[in-house]
């Protein structure tokens, strides 16, 4: 399956058996180091390349398109090899990585003149500077700048009998953002795929766990299992202490077990791909249990929240609402889209501000406006933190520290605004306004991208540097300058300054000058050479101007490179500042952004209470309605209403093919996430009692990836809604149990809707093509019937989309089956057959069918078992009289109870 072709990381590299006995001096320095990192492709440092060899060369090839070679013998076969430019390294590290590949980047550490001098054979000595995984990575040009690159660890611990919680430690060292929570063992799995993380790093132990293992198979992440040794609790906990430096984590809230073993999982394995780096993480945040809308893995993909079914961006519920206009917030706007609040006070302040931002056009288009000038603050002071950053992040800094001091302005002069945009100024101005001045006053306007470029330090902020550039740039002017000098004090006007490699630097001037030099003219020059008609002097001024402008542009290099590091050094210390200015930069880009959206497409403040409400007036389908704007066609808004006192209501859905079920019961899933994470809705209103659980599933949905039979997933994701379904969940089941025979589904779904009406009691949307479910309305008293309404003409249907009570009296699947092209004499012949099948039914209509069944059965008790029926075998031995047999009776009756016996089997 490709899935899992591409999610693994490369299969065991036949390098990493090789015997460095034999080889030559480099390829045993190879051997050993791709020995140490038997589960990377090895990138060797030679020269301007990096070279593949072996099995790594092969992976790399086939992934790459790169043309395979060969380079030598090794053990009596010529050894692979390929290799990439290094200042193309990078594109070709973002593909393997995007693979689902680790790559070790193996760099020169000494100069290849000083191996030399230790013997003609020694190699260069090479060192694996870092290990590059997809979960580790922070270079702008390998992330995606609109997602978050999630590395989670995930611990455990026990929690009763048989119960297991898991801690999960979701790191994105690109941002430096962490957050602690933990879930229990039937969440996992929602868990997992709400961080969605690139990279999954846990213990030998949980990989191999048997009841996860599905997990691992499905998840997209690269999964890195560690042996248990290395990850005993004690030094988990000195782990997190260590990377904090402090001596207890009491300070830190009351994390559990399970979430510090996580914490140390991540932070090990951090330091392992990070080497000599330490990678400046935020203090973790800690997430309360139930503190987030809890979607399963099925739901979020079947909503289409942040990606659609086949894996794009586009067309997904994200990319439709997405107005924001920064990197930062973008994440934050996906980072809430994937997990919607269940605290009602934290949504009312998010509406609160929406709100008071798509009525003040003004403000809102200012903030915008000047957040659109804000680069990506988070990742650039991530890059600076772990060493790795150039001039541009540093530029990074700065202009994302103005504009958040300009927009704090803005907010200032805005006066009294919520409570979310208040906590947001102030955050904004928590930044030292010094740092971005320095910042300012040190750096040109053109930068270059690496530090060793150098040219990067503004004019005038540094003497220094000033003096070494002029020198280095302007050797020529400084030269001509005390040329002009000379010739003015000697009065000669040919006098020159010249330059070979003999002499150096070297004033020049006629013979007659010369002597008049000599004879102390001009004190200072001392004579070099007398040619036939000219002298030659120097001087100590030239002397010390010649080595200043042989050592300038060296020295400029040093220079700026130690104003770098003293930019970057106070960058730091303000870092935690500084991440806080990028957080509160992405809730105003993230809040503005609704508000946008709100007033471009007319979208409503939600109420979301305490109660089972569920009451959306006029609502529609956010993707959907897109679609059919771009095609200049309508949508038709509904209204749906589930709302109960004490228990949830359950509408039953018939209506044709193409009629527009799947639309509305996702419309109303997707309002529901909406309004829980802070947005606007698309209704006229709505009202929304908190939903604590979302479930949503498609009947029989085709899972080929998953190489499971399609009916078998959709039974084992319907006992997972009905086994986890509380009151205050919202259920979406799309025609269930259409995925095996007619009557196996149709009981199926019947007896679901049973158990979600008695034993769930919650809020339901069941759209179903069974026609016969619709006479439980009339038993279960919270279920409703709803259809689509359709307007029939002599050639054909139109489907008007509008929900409305009642039942479906047909399907109409012939009519879309001619319209999809089915050819004319099918569809006459199955509006034959389906004639003669009406009619046989008639007899027995589908009311009489259900009637006939009794009501909750499911939920019944189990029937007394029923008494033995007579056993023929018992008849037969109670009819013997063993003392009246002839011995030839006796054997006959064996014999007969032999036969009987046999036939039962
Ligand atoms: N409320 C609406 N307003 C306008 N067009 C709609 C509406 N709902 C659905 N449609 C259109 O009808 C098409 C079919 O909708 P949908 O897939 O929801 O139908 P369905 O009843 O679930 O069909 P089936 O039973 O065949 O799965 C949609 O792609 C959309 O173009």
């Amino acid at each position: 399956m490709v899935r899992t072709a591409v999610r693994t990381a490369p299969e065991t590299l036949p390098t990493a058996s090789l015997d460095p006995a034999g080889a030559t001096p480099m390829m045993a320095q190879y051997i050993e180091i791709k020995a140490a990192n038997p589960d990377c492709l090895l990138f060797y440092r030679m020269g301007d390349f990096y070279e593949l060899f072996f099995g790594d060369a092969e992976i790399a090839s086939r992934a790459l398109g790169i043309v395979l070679t060969k380079r030598g013998r090794h053990g009596g076969a010529e050894i692979p090899m390929c290799g990439v430019p290094v200042d193309r390294a990078d594109d070709y590290l973002s593909r393997l990585i995007a693979l689902g590949n680790r790559v070790a980047v193996c760099e020169q550490t000494e100069d290849p003149a000083e191996a030399k001098r230790r013997g003609p054979k020694s190699v260069v000595r090479r060192e694996v500077v870092r290990l590059v995984t997809p979960g580790t990575i922070t270079e702008d040009r390998l992330l995606d700048p609109a997602s978050a690159n999630l590395l989670l660890a995930i611990g455990r611990r026990k929690t009763g009998e048989g119960a297991t919680a898991y801690g999960l430690a979701a790191i994105d060292i690109s941002t430096g953002r962490f957050s602690l929570s933990e879930v229990s063992g039937g969440d996992l799995a929602g868990a997992i795929a709400r961080h969605d993380p690139r990279e999954i790093v846990l213990s030998e132990a949980i990989h191999a766990d048997p009841a996860l293992a599905r997990i691992w198979q499905e998840s997209r992440a690269a999964i890195v299992p560690l042996a248990q040794a290395e990850l005993e609790p004690a030094a988990a906990e000195r782990r997190v202490r260590e990377q904090y430096g402090v001596s207890t984590l009491d300070g830190f809230g009351n994390f559990t077990r399970a979430e510090i073993q996580a914490a140390g999982t991540g932070l090990l394995y951090i330091a392992r791909t990070q080497l000599a780096a330490r990678a400046p993480l935020s203090v973790p945040t800690r997430e309360e249990a139930g503190s987030t809308l809890a979607i399963d893995a099925a739901t979020r993909a079947n909503l289409e929240l942040t990606r659609t079914l086949s894996g794009e961006r586009t067309g997904s519920l994200l990319d439709t609402i997405d107005r924001t206009v920064t990197a930062n917030g973008a994440r934050l706007l996906a980072e809430r889209l994937a997990g919607p609040l269940t605290d009602l006070g934290r949504i009312a302040e998010r509406h609160e501000t929406v709100a008071y931002l798509a009525e003040d056009h003004a403000l809102r288009r200012a903030i915008r406006e000047t957040l659109a000038r804000a680069p990506d603050l988070a990742r650039a002071l991530s890059r600076v933190g772990l060493g790795r950053s150039g001039p541009r992040d540093l530029a990074a800094i700065r202009d994302g520290l103005m504009a958040a001091a300009g927009l704090g302005a803005v907010l200032i002069q805005a006066g009294t605004v919520t409570a979310e945009l208040a906590a947001i100024a102030e955050a904004l101005g928590a930044a030292d306004p010094d740092l971005a001045d320095t910042l300012q006053r040190a750096l040109a306007d053109e930068l270059p991208l690496s530090r060793r470029d150098g040219g990067f330090v503004r004019a005038g902020y540094s003497e220094e540097v000033d003096e070494a550039r002029l020198l280095g740039q302007d050797s020529r002017k400084v030269v001509a300058a005390l040329q002009a000098r000379y010739a003015e004090e000697t009065g000669c006007r040919t006098l020159r300054i010249k330059h070979n490699n003999l002499l150096g630097y070297f004033i020049e001037v006629p013979q007659s000058v010369g002597e008049a030099c000599l004879k102390g003219l001009q004190r200072e020059f001392v004579h070099r050479q007398t040619m036939v008609d000219a002298m030659r002097f120097t001087s100590v001024e030239l002397g010390d101007l010649e080595r200043k402008i042989s050592g300038a542009s060296e020295r400029a290099l040093a220079l700026e490179s130690a104003i770098f590091e003293e930019l970057a050094g106070r960058i730091v210390e303000q870092s935690s500042k500084t991440a806080q200015v990028a957080e509160a930069l992405a809730a105003i880009d993230v809040a503005a952004s609704n508000a946008e959206l709100a007033v471009e497409l007319d979208w409503r403040r939600p109420e979301v209470d305490d109660s089972l409400a569920f009451a959306i007036i006029g609502g529609r389908h956010p993707v959907v309605e897109a679609a059919l704007r771009r095609a200049g066609e309508p949508f038709i808004a509904n209204d749906c209403d589930l709302s109960g006192e004490t228990r949830g209501r359950i509408r039953l859905i018939t209506g044709p093919n193409m009629g527009g079920k799947s639309t509305f019961l996702r419309q109303n899933a997707l309002i529901a996430v909406l309004a829980q994470m802070g947005a606007f809705v698309p209704a006229a209103s709505a009202r929304i009692g908190r939903v604590d659980r979302l479930f949503s599933r498609v009947g029989a949905a085709d899972d080929l990836a998953r190489g499971q039979s399609t009916f078998m997933v959709e039974m084992v994701e319907t006992a997972a809604i009905l086994n986890q379904a509380t009151r205050r969940s919202l259920v979406i089941l799309d025609e269930i149990g259409r995925g095996t025979a007619t009557f196996d589904g149709l009981s199926i779904a019947w007896a679901c809707l049973e158990h979600l009406h008695e034993a769930n009691a919650c809020r339901a949307l069941f759209a179903t093509h069974f026609h016969e479910l619709t006479a439980l309305g009339d038993r279960l008293a919270r279920l409703d019937n709803a259809t689509l309404k359709v307007a029939e003409h002599r050639d054909g249907v139109v489907f008007l989309h509008e929900v409305v009570p009642g039942i479906a009296e047909r399907s109409y699947g012939l009519q879309v089956a001619r319209l999809a092209g089915l050819p004319a004499s099918v569809v006459t012949r199955a509006g034959a057959i389906l004639k003669s099948l009406e009619k046989a039914e008639r007899g027995r209509p589908a009311r009489a069918k259900i009637d006939d069944l009794p009501l909750f059965a499911a939920l019944a008790p189990p029937p007394p078992p029923e008494p033995p029926a007579e056993d023929p075998l018992a008849t037969l031995l109670d009819a013997i009289d063993p003392d009246a047999l002839t011995p030839r009776e006796a054997l006959d009756a064996l014999y007969q109870l032999k036969r009987e016996r046999a036939e039962k089997r």
